[in-house]
């Protein structure tokens, strides 16, 4: 396929969420509901790059943010502007010139699916234009400024567009320098190629992608993101684990928790990265699987885990897992530690615990505590943590839990 970039917008004020903050930050099922639509184009294979448009005073938050969220495609988090279509201007600006279809896309719609980005690029490549729609359900009235009806819209050829729209990069631009030129004002992108002539082709798409836009959409979302993973629906059989840690605090050493990088005076001693957290959850994941605890699969004697990020590790025993036959319900982790305060960090810590499982963040669940000074954990000699993991069988019942020796 052509070379595919992306525009994320985020850049709106959330007036109609009316909360006061950017509802892109707002959690959505335990993962900020800005992380889950980058995460997408982070899994889409032919994105090559994206760029993230964000109000002014939030570039430096998000850009701190997406590193957290291990966005790897990120090229520039840039500000935006009045408009949405000012907004994405700027974005697209920001891309590099080697970009041949742009998908300009909504942050506040983080349920669309790696393949319908992925369907309308590749209608974008076909026909030079194209976004997701999806044919009204309603009747649909005209109204007049009394509060009447002026008539009724023939449903039959209406569509609601969403997002991603995908354009040739060359052909966008050439639309928004038009609604400049001529002042202009669109709601989505889509209208302003529409304005030059160019024929736009609808992809259909799914009435999940919605946008967050009033707190109600975010109970939708929530309710839409539960089915799908299963959470309202108990699996049986359920097999539970638990798993507990503790590591000494010593200086010169980075404090690594469920894979964040947390600023810190002083760091976990371990022969790996000494990421306290996520070995609680690998032993409670292991100990739900009758699969023994991290010291058998990776002693701590073996140069091969020497430094190595307990992510790998956590991976790995997901891997097992599913070989045996588990898949992972729910983890439940608490971290014990007087200092640093965690709480900033810990969406960070479930989505990375959660993205090394392939699991939906909401099955995940970290907290933090403090022992109020007391124990080794309150004076700071060294951080805990305690971890509950449920399993179930996806192959009907219990696996042989019997050792089966370390992993490779
Ligand atoms: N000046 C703007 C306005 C909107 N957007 C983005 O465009 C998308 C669609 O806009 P909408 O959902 O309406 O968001 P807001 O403009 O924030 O909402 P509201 O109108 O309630 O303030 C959102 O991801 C929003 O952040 C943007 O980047 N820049
Ligand atoms: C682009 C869009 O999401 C397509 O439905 C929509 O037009 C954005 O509109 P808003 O007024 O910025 O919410």
């Amino acid at each position: 396929m052509d070379s595919v970039f992306g525009v994320v917008v985020a850049a709106g004020r959330s007036v109609r969420m009316g909360q006061g903050v950017n509802k892109q930050f707002l959690p959505l099922s335990g993962l900020p509901v800005l992380a889950r639509s980058l995460r997408v184009f982070e899994e889409a294979v032919p994105v090559k790059g994206y760029v993230l448009v964000m109000a002014e005073g939030e570039v430096d938050r998000a850009s701190r943010l997406a590193c957290e969220w291990g966005c790897r495609k990120l090229l520039a988090v840039v500000p935006g502007g009045e408009r949405r279509q000012d907004s994405v201007r700027k974005g697209l600006e920001a891309l590099p010139a080697e970009a041949e279809i742009v998908l300009v896309h909504d942050g506040a719609r983080p349920l669309v699916g790696v393949e319908e980005l992925v369907a309308v690029a590749s209608e974008a490549a076909r026909w030079g234009a194209a976004t997701l729609a999806v044919p009204v359900k309603d009747t649909v009235k005209e109204a007049g400024t009394d509060g009447f009806v002026v008539r009724t819209l023939p449903r039959e050829v209406l569509w609601l567009t969403q997002t991603p729209q995908g354009f040739r990069y060359s052909l966008l631009r050439e639309a928004h320098q038009r609604a400049e030129a001529e002042k202009i004002t669109a709601t989505d992108d889509a209208s302003l190629v529409e304005v030059l002539g160019h024929r736009v082709k609808l992809v259909p798409g799914s009435y999940r992608n919605i946008k967050i836009t009033t707190p109600e959409d975010l109970a939708v979302a929530e309710a839409l993101l539960g089915i799908e993973g299963g959470i309202s629906m108990p699996l049986a059989p359920l097999r539970v684990g638990f798993g507990y840690d503790v590591h000494r605090l010593v200086t010169g050493r980075p404090l690594i928790l469920g894979g964040v990088n947390v600023p810190f005076d002083r760091g976990l001693e371990g022969h790996s990265d000494a990421d306290v957290l996520v070995h609680a959850v690998m032993d409670a994941l292991l100990g739900a699987a009758g699969q023994g605890d991290i010291g058998r699969h990776f002693p701590d004697h073996d140069p091969r885990y020497a430094g190595i990020s307990s992510l790998l590790l956590l991976e790995r025993v997901g891997r097992l897992l599913a070989e045996k036959g588990f898949a992972v319900n729910n983890i439940d982790a608490v971290v014990v530690a007087q200092a640093p305060r965690l709480a900033a960090y810990i969406p960070s810590m479930e989505f990375n615990i959660a993205r090394s499982l392939d699991i939906d963040a909401g099955r995940i669940n970290v907290k933090a505590t403090t022992t109020e000074g007391l124990g080794f954990t309150g004076t700071g000699e060294g951080i805990a943590a305690y971890a509950v993991a449920a399993v179930v069988s996806s192959r009907g019942r219990p696996e042989n839990p019997l050792p089966t020796g370390a992993l490779d």
